[in-house]
């Protein structure tokens, strides 16, 4: 763990007496993430409570949250350097309450960064809620989704269900590009589950388990009447993956 770093308690302690926590709610993409950080930031400021909302690497390429459903706020933007204590002893230096942290993206963020955050609820009572992945597009834990199941008081699944194409709940991502179904490649690649203006453009596309591990990234109309699946489709079905 970190060294834990002198941070004020929130001046909104006597309000909210009950414990601080950490929460994580983790999903595929596009299972609503973005919108319930928005949500969970809303309903606390509406309340009165000051809050900090962080990102990292969101599709809009700006510090901001952004929902699917067309709701954006802006946001601090993070790096893997950002020490997420020392941020919220400035806004206290700057005379600013911080009673709760909203993190967007949280997928990204580094071990150490989530242990800080830990410590924000621990040390300071600051409630964090963080949102993010739960699988990279090999269907592995990112580090920061890994720290958080190891650290988070409360962990859910959005409840949102993102369909496969084949009509099952959607809990894997697949990353594609030109067309083709990857496995191999950096961890990060910011992209969008719509498809880029260019072919060649990588994109998402969230998948049933079954057709995360065959390939398949199913029919695409190719006109009236007409599917085509993407890739080398093989004599069984399945389609060959690079
Ligand atoms: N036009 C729309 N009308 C209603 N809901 C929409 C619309 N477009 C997107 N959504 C909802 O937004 C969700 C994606 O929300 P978003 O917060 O961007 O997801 P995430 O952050 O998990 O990628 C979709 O699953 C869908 O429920
Ligand atoms: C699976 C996977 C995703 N990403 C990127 C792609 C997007 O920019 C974000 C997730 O955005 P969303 O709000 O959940 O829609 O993460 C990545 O970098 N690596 C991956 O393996």
């Amino acid at each position: 763990m970190s060294q834990p770093v002198s941070v004020p308690a929130s001046g909104d302690r006597r309000r909210h007496a009950a414990p601080a926590h950490l929460t994580f709610f983790h999903g595929p993409m596009d299972c609503g993430k973005s919108t319930l950080a928005l949500q969970v930031d809303h309903n606390q400021s509406r309340q009165g409570r000051q809050g900090l909302r962080l990102t990292q690497g969101d599709r809009s390429r700006a510090p901001q949250i952004s929902s699917r459903v067309g709701l954006s706020r802006e946001a601090v933007e993070l790096d893997a350097d950002t020490d997420v204590r020392l941020m919220v002893r400035d806004r206290w230096a700057g005379g600013h309450r911080v009673d709760y942290v909203v993190v967007d993206e949280a997928q990204f963020l580094t071990g150490r960064q989530v242990e800080q955050l830990a410590e924000l609820v621990d040390e300071s009572h600051v409630d964090v809620y963080a949102f993010g992945l739960t699988t990279d597009f090999r269907a592995e834990l990112f580090p920061g989704t890994r720290r958080l199941f190891e650290l988070a008081d409360v962990v859910q699944r959005i409840q949102v269900e993102v369909l496969c194409w084949c009509g099952a709940p959607g809990l894997l991502n697949a990353r594609v590009v030109d067309g083709a179904m990857v496995r191999e490649g950096e961890t990060v690649v910011v992209a969008d589950t719509a498809p880029g203006p260019s072919e060649e453009d990588t994109r998402y596309q969230v998948l049933c388990r079954r057709h995360h591990v065959r390939g398949q990234l199913g029919p695409t109309p190719t006109g009236p009447g007409q599917l085509s699946f993407p890739g080398q489709q093989l004599a069984d079905g399945q389609v060959s993956v690079r």
